[in-house]
């Protein structure tokens, strides 16, 4: 187990945090309940039974689920009155203790990492935007979509003359003093985790741990009293991790706000925390001091899975072929900013890369280069062969099939149009594109011609489809062998509308839709995100074990070296961009 820093954060010097907040009585009260689903029957089973659960003010609480993120989603949102408590937190003050009957709603947030918001509409809308020229609907900055009222100065306070009654000129006081406080508090923020330089670029400029670390100064520049963080370290780079971490037990230690900590069976236990909530796979909830829930075997089992995964080897070590991807000499600029000097890399058929690098290092750009989605791709077509020939004299949607990929804003973009099957998405994989095409919904061919019928090619494609969906379906996130009852399950699963998956679910039917075409190159980027622990080892073992045939390269970024599903020992090569040059390591 890795323990991090003890070091609180020593940034962190406000008036917000400059004493201890006195807190009276518990901060969360569970005696002794179930936990339902809201609106379900008096006989409709638990989510969770056995659950007490009482964290006193002076405690650091973790919580984490032994088998699947979504049930450690579900207890935090229990948290939230998004599920039913029953016997409910006795009266008078419920739940929340310490709050002395003040509404939650006002003063307990939560905000998820764990699963990605679900793109609204249905039509997909173009994520590569980013790359070029940012048009004028994606032009809102960093600063107007998270802290717009930070765009104007703070004015000392003229009181109106409308304000006359004493009430109401102590209430402008008032208002006006925390608003001094959260200015302070985002001043203090922005500078601790790095972000100053990025409030006035556009949103759609911003790597994910970019956006990831202003979701998380959000959420504190409420100043709720008690903060819920779900798996606040996704996406983070490891330094970024350290500095969220001491931040929070800043934060925590302080009691502004108080902080409940959810992370996954594999993630570090922060060593500020000093108790957790650990879910079994049956529904109970052991709760406790940490070395005493650390010490179960359930804990042990669950952790010892994640590791033991990481250290199982393929038999046999890969075998780098011809050149696919030659990049001799790329960078990209944005004005006078150079995001990428230099790149040399060449990327062999059979091979596998880890491209690993900090938060905003230029990953998700690097691969946009190589996808040729990226516009600087063509002005440096002759320093970017790719599949043996100079960018530019590829047509897009033809390196699109030759390309899988899953990616964080693929995931954001793809459209959840109604009326899409789960069959229907994965199909798209194999021409690379987002409508669903051809009468068995599995694409044109390469001339932009509907598939022979009948015909092999059409035959072949529909076989793979059912490869991909039984080799990586629902019965594979429960370890369950192939059979009559999977078969039909599998069938059930490519029925089902895509919108209506769960996100774990749906990350799982984009990783199908990579691979259904084997394509020559397979890109991974932040595949497991969101995924539960069965899926991610489904995935994994799926990876390793023939999801990849003889020739296919493949990319991962992961800022977790043990998600990458291959080992240096199996022929992992790591690629690192470090100040906009990049190096093979
Ligand atoms: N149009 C643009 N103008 C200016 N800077 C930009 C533009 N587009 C991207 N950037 C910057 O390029 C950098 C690289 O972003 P990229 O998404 O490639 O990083 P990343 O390594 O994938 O990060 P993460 O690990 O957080 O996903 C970021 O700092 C980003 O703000």
């Amino acid at each position: 187990m890795v323990l991090l820093s003890r070091r609180p954060c020593r940034a962190i010097r406000c008036r917000a945090f400059s004493t201890k907040h006195a807190v009276d009585g518990p901060i969360v009260h569970i005696p002794h309940s179930s936990i339902y689903p809201l609106g379900a029957g008096a006989k409709s089973g638990s989510l969770f039974r056995d659950v007490s659960w009482t964290i006193q003010p002076d405690e650091a609480w973790a919580v984490l689920s032994s088998s699947s993120s979504g049930a450690k989603t579900s207890l935090l949102q229990a948290l939230t009155g998004h599920l039913r408590i029953s016997p409910p937190p006795p009266p008078p003050y419920g739940l929340f203790p310490f709050l002395k009957g003040r509404d939650p709603h006002r003063h307990v947030s939560l905000v998820s990492f764990a699963h990605r918001p679900q793109n609204a509409g249905g039509a997909f809308y173009d994520f590569t935007a980013r790359y070029g020229a940012v048009r004028e609907e994606d032009k809102r900055t960093l600063r107007e979509t998270f802290f717009p009222e930070t765009a104007k100065p703070l004015h000392d306070l003229a009181i109106p003359d409308m304000y006359q009654h004493p009430d109401d000129v102590a209430q402008l006081h008032a208002d006006h003093a925390k608003e001094k406080i959260r200015r302070e508090l985002f001043e203090v923020l922005t500078s601790a985790l790095d972000l100053k330089q990025f409030l006035d670029l556009p949103m759609v400029a911003l790597s994910n741990g970019q956006t990831r670390k202003a979701r998380i100064v959000t959420a504190l520049l409420e100043q709720p009293e008690l903060l819920i963080l779900d798996e606040p370290l996704t996406g983070l780079d490891v330094g970024t991790r350290g500095l969220v971490l001491s931040l929070l037990q800043s934060l925590h230690v302080k009691n502004a706000p108080h902080i409940i900590i959810g992370i996954r069976p594999q993630d570090p236990v922060p060593d500020w925390t000093t108790h957790l909530a650990l879910i079994r796979p049956d529904g109970t909830v052991h709760t406790g001091e940490k070395h005493n829930v650390m010490s179960t075997s359930t804990y042990s089992k669950a952790h010892r899975r994640s590791a033991a995964e990481t250290l199982r080897h393929t038999p046999s070590t890969f075998h780098a072929g011809n050149e696919m991807i030659t990049l001799a000499g790329v960078s990209v600029t944005y004005g006078d900013r150079k995001m990428l000097k230099d790149i040399h890399w060449t990327i062999r058929e059979n091979s596998r890369w880890h491209l690993i690098g900090a938060n905003g290092a230029g990953k998700t750009t690097l691969l946009a280069m190589l996808t040729g989605e990226h516009p600087q791709s063509y002005t440096q077509s002759s320093k970017l062969t790719l599949f043996s020939r100079p960018r530019a004299k590829w047509a897009t949607p033809q390196l699109h099939a030759r390309i899988g990929r899953v990616s964080p804003e693929m995931h954001n973009a793809f459209p959840r149009r109604h009326g899409m099957t789960v069959w229907d998405a994965i199909g798209t994989g194999f021409e690379g594109n987002f409508v669903p095409r051809g009468r068995f919904r599995v694409g044109f061919g390469a001339d932009g011609a509907e598939l022979e019928k009948g015909g092999e090619e059409e035959g072949w494609r529909v076989r793979r489809m059912w490869d991909v969906i039984r080799g990586l379906g629902p019965a594979t996130w429960r370890g369950e062998p192939r059979g009559e009852s999977e078969a039909r399950e599998a069938q059930m699963f490519s029925e089902r509308p895509f919108a209506d998956l769960a996100p774990g679910e749906q990350a799982m039917v984009l990783l199908m839709r990579a691979l259904v075409g084997k394509p020559p190159l397979v890109l991974l980027d932040e595949a497991w995100a969101g995924m539960d622990e069965g899926m991610v080892k489904a995935a994994r073992t799926y990876l390793r074990e023939g999801g990849l045939e003889d020739g296919q390269a493949c990319i991962v970024i992961s800022h977790w070296e043990e998600e990458v599903p291959w080992s240096k020992e199996d022929g992992v090569q790591r690629f690192r961009l470090e100040q906009g040059s990049g190096r093979v390591e």
